[in-house]
């Protein structure tokens, strides 16, 4: 039989490959041993022999396995039968990574074990342990992230039946299913941001990363660098790392941009480059990156007039106006105002109702902060109410008035001031008397009924400062 040939004899195959892989382990690893039943040495090769002190193997058989490898777990694994794949062995001088192996008879009984120390040089794991850790880490973090990430509402929590509410579901939901911008349109505290989470949540993306960007809230000279990123050192010398922009964190998933109207001229170009080439450069980078992001736009203002005066390019809009979803204001549609109170109550763990006639003095009401504002007053209005019914009386209190200014000024307008000049004293009274008697702009906002960034953005317009 020539050397082919008794490779192809299944146990001779077997027998072959169980010769050389001992050989080859025995040869290549720090040292072997093999013990009996009784885990009493029947052989020892010398590498190993010395490493426990021993100048002859000869001297090691016959003793009991831990008279001369303190630790050791071959008894066990001889008397179990079951392998110990890898594990750490402490011996004196330093750690080995050791295997112990049962050995069979014919029967299939355990008559031994065997014990590979496959390496003492721990160090040159630790390259790799670091690799596997730094790798959980980022794990964990993209992890957490991905979940800060994720959609917080979905269309459940879009709440109202009315016509106006339903056609803003039906669109939406059409929104969600299609890869097309959508531009969400409505006054502060409408739903617009709610809105576009929900369309994020039941769109095929919405495993993907939901991330948004408020155009009023962030700086102009800071905006383009948020958007697109930058390069390694783009700012301040070479050794600044890259940092990643909102298009390369939202890559495969959702990008809201709230209040685009106020987006700077310069960069309305640049997202319609984008738009158009799916394609963008990080500030500082000649590097091209491709874009792969579902884009949804909110604004409170009139893009239409915005265009017509040259602030916000006409391509852009139309780029961008491809599935335009109104949401009615609050006045629109008093029907919805008790399952909105009933559902609020019910986020703020109140389980107080609404008398009728409380219920019919909201419905009066103007409600130029929308839903935030209705938010808000429940909120106010629960911290009074005794008993089951939030009544009309008390919400009549919180209801109060505003920080209007007073009644003279609004009149004095008239004399020598256009009607744009008279509106805006009346905003910057509005909101100065507001900032005074809140304290801070995040009081006021709430106060207002504003979004706080709405809020910003309205005093920077008006040149208020909001200290
Ligand atoms: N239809 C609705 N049902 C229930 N809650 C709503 C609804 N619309 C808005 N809200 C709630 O009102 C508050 C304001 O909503 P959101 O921030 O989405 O408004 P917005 O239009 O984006 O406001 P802004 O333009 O000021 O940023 C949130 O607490 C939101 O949960």
């Amino acid at each position: 039989m020539n050397s082919t040939d008794r490779l192809k004899d299944y146990y001779s195959t077997r027998l072959q490959a169980m010769r050389s892989l001992f050989e080859i382990v025995e040869q290549s690893s720090e040292g072997t041993v093999i013990v009996d039943r009784d885990a009493r040495i029947v052989w020892i090769n010398e590498r190993y022999a010395r490493r426990f002190g021993l100048a002859d193997p000869a001297e090691a058989l016959g003793q009991p396995v831990e008279h001369v490898i303190p630790g050791s777990l071959l008894r066990e694994v001889a008397h179990s039968g079951q392998p110990i794949l890898l594990d750490m062995l402490d011996t004196p001088k330093e750690p080995l990574v050791v295997m112990r192996l049962p050995v069979h008879d014919e029967d299939g009984h355990s008559i031994g074990a065997i014990g590979f120390a496959l390496f003492d040089e721990l160090k040159r794991l630790s390259p790799l342990v670091c690799h596997y850790l730094s790798l959980q880490e980022e794990l964990a973090s993209a992890r957490s992230l991905l979940q800060a990430r994720q959609a917080r509402y979905s269309f459940a929590q879009y709440i109202g039946t009315s016509a106006a509410v339903l056609e803003v579901k039906r669109r939406a939901r059409r929104g969600a299913a299609s890869e097309a911008p959508v531009l969400l349109l409505g006054e502060t505290g409408t739903g617009k941001e709610l809105l576009a989470h929900a369309i994020h949540a039941a769109s095929p993306r919405a495993h993907q990363p939901f991330v948004s960007l408020n155009m009023a809230a962030i700086p102009e000279n800071l905006l383009e660098a948020e958007f697109f990123g930058t390069a390694p050192g783009a700012f301040t010398g070479a050794s600044r790392k890259a940092r990643p922009g909102k298009f390369q964190i939202a890559q495969g998933g959702t990008l809201f941009l709230d209040e685009i109207g106020d987006m700077p001229l310069h960069l309305q170009g640049k997202l319609l480059r984008v738009l158009q080439e799916k394609e963008f450069e990080p500030v500082g980078s000649n590097e091209i990156l491709c874009s792969n992001v579902r884009l949804i736009a909110a604004t409170s203002c009139d893009l239409e007039e915005a265009v017509r005066q040259g602030k916000f390019r006409a391509d852009l809009y139309y780029r961008l106006n491809v599935l335009p979803i109104r949401l009615p204001p609050l006045r629109e549609r008093p029907e919805d105002l008790p399952a909105l109170c009933e559902a609020i109550l019910g986020q703020l763990g109140s389980d107080h109702r609404l008398s009728p006639a409380a219920l019919a003095l909201l419905a009066r009401h103007d409600w130029p902060g929308n839903i935030r504002e209705l938010r808000n007053l429940l909120e106010r209005t629960i911290l009074l109410g005794d008993g089951p019914y939030l009544d009309e009386a008390i919400l009549a209190t919180t209801l109060g008035p505003l920080p209007l200014p007073a009644p003279a000024t609004v009149a004095a307008a008239v004399i020598g001031e256009n009607y744009r000049q008279a509106m805006q004293r009346f905003e910057r009274e509005l909101l100065e008397n507001a900032l005074a008697s809140a304290g801070n702009a995040l009081e006021a906002a709430r106060r207002l009924g504003l979004s706080r960034s709405t809020l910003y953005r309205r005093l920077a317009a008006l040149g208020i400062s909001s200290r």
